[in-house]
């Protein structure tokens, strides 16, 4: 199996201080990898760093076999084969586009719909992909009258669209309801179990997000890692206690995981 992703002694410092603090991580062809951890721990940075658009302070970075900053490592190339779905994005897509169209553009490298001539078969993708997140009856709604889970759904649809090899999704689950977060979960355990499906890194702070066919998490904490591995082997009570900084317990439900905190004694 090659490597999807891959960190060497990684850190990202900004006013004196470690962001992301000597992480050294790897993440192979296959895997869906799950980064857990508190509210600026470094989470969305080792995403930005995975998505070529932030370079380490020191540290070596290789993202689908290329070394970023190496001679013949071209990030313009590199980008269309990683497909990101976040918050960061939806704010950058005009409000005004239909839903079909935000998806399409993807396949253009674009947000927004220029004068740009669609393939038949693009449309088609699009469409599908649509089709699998749950928005066919959505395609001519504006991306500005969506619902949180709606846009979510269909961000990750758009970032579907370039066939892409590693597939990084930044808490695609938050702000939606009960109702709309199991929907997505499913859809993203159908996701995560496809053999076809790209590499997946998926950002989260609930473990109740974590969809079946997620393979390994990552733990981080003031920027280091706590724990990576299987998720089988890693996401115990002491690794999320000492992720989280309070006592948790954690449970696995059938093929869920759930956790809590011990009652104040
Ligand atoms: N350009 C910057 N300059 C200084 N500090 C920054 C910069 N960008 C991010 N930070 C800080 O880096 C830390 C990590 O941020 P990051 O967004 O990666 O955390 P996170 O784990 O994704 O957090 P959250 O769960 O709240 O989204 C935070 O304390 C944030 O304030």
């Amino acid at each position: 199996m090659s490597d999807v992703l891959e960190l060497q002694d990684v850190s990202v410092v900004r006013e004196g201080r470690a962001l992301v603090d000597q992480v050294s991580w790897s993440v192979k062809e296959g895997e869906r990898w799950v980064i857990l951890g508190p509210n600026g721990a470094g989470k969305t940075t080792l995403l930005n760093i995975a998505s070529t658009y932030l370079f380490p302070s020191s540290g070596t970075v290789s993202v689908l076999d290329e070394t970023l900053g190496a001679p013949g490592t071209d990030v313009f190339e590199l980008r269309p084969r990683i497909g990101m779905a976040g918050i960061a994005l939806a704010e950058k897509l005009p409000k005004r586009q239909t839903v079909l169209q935000t998806v399409l553009t993807a396949a253009y490298g674009m947000t927004a719909a220029w004068q740009e001539e669609y393939e038949a078969i693009d449309e088609q993708r699009a469409r599908a992909f649509l089709d699998r997140l749950g928005m066919s009856e959505y395609l001519d709604r504006t991306f500005g009258s969506l619902s949180e889970g709606e846009r979510k759904r269909t961000l990750i649809a758009r970032a579907l669209m370039t066939d892409p090899e590693l597939l990084l999704l930044d808490e695609p689950a938050a702000g939606l309801d009960l109702g709309g977060r199991e929907d997505l979960v499913r859809r993203l355990g159908r996701l995560a179990r496809d053999p076809i499906a790209p590499s997946m890194i998926m950002v989260t702070h609930h473990v109740e997000e974590i969809a079946p066919g997620f393979t390994h998490v990552l733990m981080i904490r003031q920027g280091k890692v706590l724990a990576a591995g299987p998720v089988e082997l890693e996401l115990t009570s002491r690794n999320l206690s000492l992720c989280f900084g309070l006592p948790l317990v954690v449970e696995q439900v059938g093929d869920r995981w759930t956790a809590q905190g011990l009652p104040l004694s």
